[in-house]
Formats: structure tokens, C-alpha cells, sequence
């Protein structure tokens, strides 16, 4: 796609299903933020978002957290804007230092998981005494990159379709939806 067919990034959006409603999504993000606070109120976590796709959750989501913490990002990037996936590749490393802490990581989604799997190694090598993971949704599907992998908090379960929205993009657009979308076809 050449890279300003804003005309096809709109018809993508008009033409997309909806799957999970603003409400339901914001619904989803309390039940999250409730269920992180009763396990993680206590144990000082420092709280990671993985950028670009955690901006919507990670900002969302810890203004519910009702406990004092430290919130900070990290940058990875797998799809690269776009929508299959390659080897990760890290942009921006942790910037606070959480060797002896638990660490809580924040995204938008699971998909295969081979971001999640990694971050979660880099933490443990990097000293973090307990790693907790979030995320918005979690991909129904058998092509996890770990069996049994999941997250410990999960907000949404969607189907396996591409989909855009609440931080989730389409070729870099529409993180911006307002709402959990799947695009046509896919
Ligand atoms: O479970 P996986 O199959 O590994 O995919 C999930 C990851 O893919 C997306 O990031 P992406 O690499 O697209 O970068 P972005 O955050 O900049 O969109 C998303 O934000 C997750 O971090
Ligand atoms: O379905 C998806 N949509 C957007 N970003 C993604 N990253 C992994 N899977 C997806």
C-alpha cells in the first residue's frame, strides 16, 4: 500500500466490523484495572507499556490503578505497521531500573505472542523478581509461540481476524478507533 492512500485507510474504517464497542472496551478496561489493583496494590510495581500499540491501555487503564506506582515504556516492534509479524526488534529499551522489583507489562494485544514471550524473558535476565503481563485482548487461535502462553490480566477475548482500534492499527492508522474493529476479509 503506498504509504499516503488515505482513501484506502478510510474505506478500510467504513467498511470494518465492529466487534467490541467503545463501552464495552471501557467496560473491560475497569474490570482489568480492578482485578490488577486486588493483586498488585501492594507488591510496588514498576508498570512498563510497550509502545506503540499500549499508548491507548497504558494510558487508559493506570489512571484506574489505585495504588502508588511508577509507570514507564518500552519500545518493540514486531509487524512494523504492518500486518504480519517478523522478528522483534527493540526501539527503546526500559529507562527505570526494575532489578529486584516486579514489573507489571502493558499491551494492547496478545497475538501470537512472540512480544510478550520475549519481554517477559528480558525482564526475568534483567533482574525483575516477578513479571505481570496485561492485555487489552487476547487472539483466539492455536499458533501461540509458547503453549500455555497467556497473560495474567486479559480484557477482551476476539477472534482471530486483523484488528484495529484502541491502539491496534492498520498499516499505522486507526490506532485511534474508537472501538475494537476487524478489518473486512481479514
Ligand atoms: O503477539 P504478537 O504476535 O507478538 O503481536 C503482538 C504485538 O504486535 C503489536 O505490536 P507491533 O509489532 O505491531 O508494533 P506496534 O506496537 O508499534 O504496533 C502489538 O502492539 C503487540 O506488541
Ligand atoms: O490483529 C492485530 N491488529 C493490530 N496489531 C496487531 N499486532 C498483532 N496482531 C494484531
Amino acid at each position: 500500500m503506498p504509504k499516503t492512500d488515505i482513501d484506502h485507510i478510510k474505506k478500510i474504517y467504513s467498511e470494518a466490523d465492529l466487534l467490541f464497542s467503545e463501552d464495552a472496551v471501557e467496560t473491560a478496561i475497569s474490570n482489568m484495572a480492578e482485578a490488577i489493583t486486588s493483586s498488585l496494590a501492594e507488591r510496588n510495581p514498576v508498570v512498563f507499556t510497550v509502545m506503540n500499540g499500549g499508548l491507548v491501555i497504558g494510558g487508559k487503564l493506570i489512571t484506574k490503578l489505585d495504588f502508588p506506582l511508577e509507570a514507564s515504556y518500552m519500545h518493540a516492534t514486531r509487524y512494523r505497521n504492518g500486518t504480519s509479524g517478523h522478528e522483534l526488534e527493540w526501539k527503546v529499551a526500559p529507562m527505570i531500573d526494575f532489578n529486584g522489583r516486579p514489573v507489571l507489562i502493558l499491551d494492547d494485544i496478545l497475538d501470537e505472542g512472540h512480544t510478550l514471550a520475549e519481554i517477559i524473558d528480558y525482564c526475568h535476565k534483567n533482574g525483575a523478581t516477578e513479571v505481570h503481563s496485561a492485555v487489552l485482548v487476547n487472539k483466539l487461535h492455536d499458533r501461540k509461540a509458547r503453549e500455555n502462553l497467556k497473560a495474567d490480566f486479559v480484557g477482551l477475548e476476539v477472534e482471530d481476524r486483523y484488528i484495529f482500534g484502541y491502539g491496534m492499527d492498520y498499516h499505522g492508522y486507526w490506532r485511534n478507533a474508537p472501538g475494537i474493529f476487524a478489518v473486512r476479509g481479514m
